[in-house]
């Protein structure tokens, strides 16, 4: 099992080049299904979750052309296999994006249930409830959802809560239906904006995507195109904050401040200086930080993918910082690990209360999911002596070389086989 070691309590400085969006990457993969062109696709992450869906595509009989750093280009033309097994969703929630697609240009799809995870319950009852109103049929069986449709139908869809993938996978079921499709309540993510994008190269007709009401015009088919993936803002946001709290400075490449607007005013509420052009980001900080107290809701408000590494941040603030956490029910675990190091902080239903200190004890810690383990890292880059990271395989799922951009900023960072 691989681990992390950190000696931290030094300040970060240097620059680095931020990779292509994990939550970008995974729905643009699955338009493939919907053509039986080839697409070509550009800044894909080297991640274990983009691995994870080639896997998933392929064994459905996906053919990858090609899968270099500069281009990844698959054809969906001999899919034979419209399934995705549970061992492969129960790695990667993402999987039911596959489904949407699958219905919309093969007509069935046996997809497994995801199933619970750390940070919640996550069901998908929008993704099928949106489904079955186009005219799918939908019978789940032994943990598996069985979907069938001769051709959806497009119809008004209004969602009961904001949901990310479930507005994805609606909006590319929607390219393929006959009439139109107006989804309302829909995610604003900039993620479901790349996604539209790529789908409009294709031939989709596409209109709102950024606004909470999304029309789809049905088309008879799609075709192949080239697409640049988005830069991933909560890999920016967690470097961000990892210098906010370490102190130094930072010059971030590739990056996108127009999706950063929340995470960017909270940074500046803890004290940093930032300056920042069309795809750069400058942050400077040179005073210990201040606490942010901060609320999770969906974009364009502050995001829960940010809320574990802001948690580590405030554990070394001046002052103390109320995190409310509204998107999922179980996404604190990160504060037993941090109280390990002798955070100072205490959960009540969902809201924790962090009493900033001016620094944490390095300390041994275990990883639960995917921006905990974010949060772990930044506490052991600020703390004293030497942080271990077990169970980092959650890092890898969505941080593109985390210890090697780290190491560029000067942290004393190291990944070890124990
Ligand atoms: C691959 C990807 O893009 N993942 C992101 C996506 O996840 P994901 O799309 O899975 O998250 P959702 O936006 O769907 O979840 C929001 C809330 O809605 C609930 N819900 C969702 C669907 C549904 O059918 N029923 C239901 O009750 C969820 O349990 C959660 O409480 O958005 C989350 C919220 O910004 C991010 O944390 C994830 O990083
Ligand atoms: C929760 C996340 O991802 P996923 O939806 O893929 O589990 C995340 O990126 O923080």
């Amino acid at each position: 099992m691989q681990k992390l070691v950190i000696h931290g309590g030094k300040p970060l400085c240097g620059e680095i080049s931020i990779s292509g969006a994990k939550n970008a990457a995974l729905p643009v993969l699955c338009t493939s299904l919907l053509t039986n062109d080839a697409l070509k696709l550009r800044n894909i992450p080297d991640l274990k979750d983009v691995s994870t869906m080639l896997d998933l595509l392929k064994q459905m009989g996906v053919t990858i052309l090609a899968n270099s750093r500069s281009e990844t280009e698959l054809s969906a033309l001999h899919l034979t296999n419209p399934t995705a097994p549970y061992e492969m969703v129960k790695t990667m929630r993402a999987a039911i994006l596959v489904l949407g697609p699958l219905l919309a240009h093969k007509g069935e799809a046996t997809i497994s249930l995801p199933g619970g995870c750390a940070i919640g319950l996550r069901p998908v009852d929008q993704h099928i409830k949106g489904l079955q109103a186009m005219g799918a049929e939908i019978a789940i069986e032994h943990g598996y959802i069985h979907a069938k449709a001769k051709k959806l139908t497009g119809t008004r869809i209004v969602m009961d809560i904001v949901t990310v993938t479930g507005t994805e996978n609606l909006m590319m079921a929607a390219t393929l239906a006959s009439g139109v499709t107006v989804l309302e309540n829909a995610a604003r993510e900039p993620e479901v904006v790349d996604l539209a994008q790529c789908l409009i190269k294709m031939g989709a007709k596409i209109e709102g995507a950024g606004t909470d009401v999304i029309t789809i015009q049905g088309v008879k088919t799609l075709h192949g195109c080239s697409h640049d993936i988005m830069p991933d803002r909560i890999e920016t946001g967690t470097f961000l904050t990892a210098v906010t709290a370490s102190g130094g400075e930072i010059h971030l490449k590739g990056t996108r401040v127009d999706t950063l607007d929340a995470i960017i005013d909270k940074l500046l509420e803890a004290g940093a200086i930032i300056n920042s052009g069309e795809n750069w980001i400058h942050l400077s900080m040179n005073t210990p930080p201040k606490s942010v107290n901060l609320r999770t809701a969906p974009y364009p408000a502050f995001p829960t993918d940010m809320q574990a590494q802001f948690m580590a941040l405030n554990c070394v603030a001046e002052g103390t910082a109320i995190i409310t956490e509204t998107i999922f029910e179980n996404r604190f675990m990160h504060v037993q690990e941090l109280k390990r190091m002798n955070a100072q902080i205490t959960v009540e239903g969902n809201t924790a209360i962090v009493h900033g200190i001016p620094q944490l004890d390095g300390a041994g810690v275990m990883a639960t999911d995917l921006r905990a383990s974010a949060s772990l890292v930044i506490a052991g880059l600020t703390a004293q002596g030497e942080t271990m990271i077990d169970r980092i395989y959650h890092l890898d799922r969505g941080y593109e070389r985390i210890e090697e951009k780290l190491a560029q900023l000067g942290a004393e960072i190291m990944r070890i086989n124990a």
